[in-house]
């Protein structure tokens, strides 16, 4: 069986321990003669790579392993990029929702006047990474889940059309989990329909292996609960924000009881009541920050002071098996069905051909094939159309320079309620971001 060379590339990501350790329990069904941390960050990067290096050591000695910033030694001889970086870091997630909140907007990570922040931030350095990995590794593929997944896919298209890069969210992933707790199965025994964009979408169906739809039986739930299960999958999403989050999308689904929502959509839904339940002072980095990355970086400090990681071992993140999925689909051919951001030609019958939009897919040695969708519902696509066109303005605005374009995009997103609150908070932005944007005339 072969075995196979991985750069992680954000290596000092909070994430990056859960999915070295979810590599470690998978490697029966994904084997790895080399692992390779990659950031641009060595400080940060060094104290999760010490305590990997340990842990390594002791449970998979045979992989090769190191942690870099030099990025010819991360990218040569690798057949996988696991892309999980956040340009700007917690520091600018922080203003990303803090300076939209200053003017009664949502302040979120990737949703609205926050989101288009970052994707300006982001677009940069994912180009960036790409040409890296091609230039020391060709046919390497890179499965990217860096946000904003939206806009990071839209400028993959524009700018990178013919590159070897997959973009996923865990999202849809995540909820269909939950699902599957609500009627007793476990998410491989079902297989759905999901159209929509990256964090802007609904389930059509959810069926067993023998056509049997779940769909009814999930909606009396969710209809009473949202989403929220109350079995602990994951530390993280027992945060009283993530909670409250699951159980809102029972007023999304009030909206158009036919579909199920995926649950960013309560910013687009309701910002209302989203500015109403945020504090302006401690947003959702703070809580990150004092939850996931501390946990994170105290558990590798304790590794390395006391030299083992027994006693002390990071978790698995289980939730992110599907991005092992993702590239045994590539290297195995599985055609596994996963939910991906793809170019639509014609997956949604009815919607532009070049939308980055999320659909299921057949993934197989030449990468994901969508499945048609069908055509969808006036009120779905309108909205669609509106957030689509904001994820292309903010591309636009970054290639060409172009203040009017962003300002363009921050007025029309579903979030802003007028040109001139979408003015102030694009200026504040500009100045928050001036070591990262492009200049904007
Ligand atoms: N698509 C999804 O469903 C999904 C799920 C979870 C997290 N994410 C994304 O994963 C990323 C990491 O999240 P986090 O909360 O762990 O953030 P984090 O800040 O802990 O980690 C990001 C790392 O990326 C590094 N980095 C920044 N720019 C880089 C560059 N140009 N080259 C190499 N490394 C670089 C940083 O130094 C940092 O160590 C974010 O983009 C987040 O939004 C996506
Ligand atoms: O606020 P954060 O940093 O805790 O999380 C933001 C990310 O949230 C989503 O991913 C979740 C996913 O929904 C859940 O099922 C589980 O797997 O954890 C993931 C990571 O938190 C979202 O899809 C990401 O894009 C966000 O970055
Ligand atoms: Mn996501």
């Amino acid at each position: 069986m072969k075995q196979f060379s991985i750069v992680i590339a954000g290596g000092g990501s909070t994430y990056t321990p859960g999915i070295v350790m979810m590599l470690l329990d998978n490697l029966d069904r994904f084997p790895i003669r080399t692992l390779k941390l990659y950031d641009n960050d060595a400080d940060r990067q060094a104290v999760l790579g010490e305590a990997l290096e340990i842990t390594l050591k002791e449970k998979a000695p045979e992989i090769e392993y190191i942690y870099t910033t030099d990025p010819k030694e991360a990218f040569t001889d690798v057949d996988f990029c696991f892309a999980h970086i956040r340009t700007g870091k917690y520091r600018m997630r922080e203003l990303d929702e803090k300076i939209p909140l200053k003017y009664g907007v949502v302040g979120q990570e990737t949703c609205g006047p926050g989101g288009i922040a970052y994707g300006m931030r982001s677009i940069k350095d994912m180009i960036e990474l790409i040409d890296l990995m091609e230039e020391y590794a060709p046919d390497c593929w890179m499965l990217n889940y860096s946000n904003p997944a939206a806009i990071v896919a839209e400028a993959c298209r524009v700018l990178r059309p013919h590159s070897k890069v997959l973009n996923i969210c865990d999202m849809p992933v995540g909820t269909l989990r939950r699902m599957s707790q609500i009627i007793d199965k476990t998410p491989e025994e079902l297989d759905v329909r999901y159209f929509g964009l990256n964090h802007f979408g609904w389930w059509t169906s959810i069926k067993d292996k023998d056509g049997t739809e779940y769909l009814p039986q999930i909606r009396e739930y969710v209809k009473e609960n949202g989403y929220l299960t109350q079995v602990e999958v994951d530390t993280q999403h027992m945060d009283q924000s993530w909670q409250e989050t699951h159980k809102k999308a029972k007023d999304l689904l009030a909206v158009d009881p036919r579909f199920l929502p995926n649950t960013y959509l309560k910013y687009y839904f309701y910002p209302d009541y989203v500015v109403e339940h945020s504090n302006p002072n401690y947003t959702r980095a703070n809580e990150v920050m004092d939850g996931r990355e501390k946990e994170v970086f105290s558990t590798a400090k304790v590794i390395i002071d006391k030299g083992t990681s027994e006693g002390s071992e990071f978790s698995i993140g289980s939730h992110a098996t599907f991005i092992v999925d993702l590239a045994r689909a590539i290297a195995y051919n599985t055609h596994e069905r996963m939910v991906m951001i793809v170019e639509n030609n014609g997956a949604i019958a009815n919607f532009d051909d070049d939308a980055m939009v999320e659909v299921p897919c057949m993934v197989g040695t030449d990468g994901p094939e969508p499945l048609c969708q069908g055509k969808i519902p006036e009120f779905q696509r309108a909205l669609m159309y509106q957030q689509v066109t904001v994820e292309k303005l903010v591309v636009q605005a970054y290639m060409e320079g172009s203040y009017q374009k962003l300002w363009q995009a921050l007025t029309l997103s579903k979030t802003v309620p007028s040109a001139k609150v979408a003015k102030e908070i694009l200026d504040d932005l500009i100045e928050a971001n001036r070591e990262f944007w492009p200049e904007l005339k």
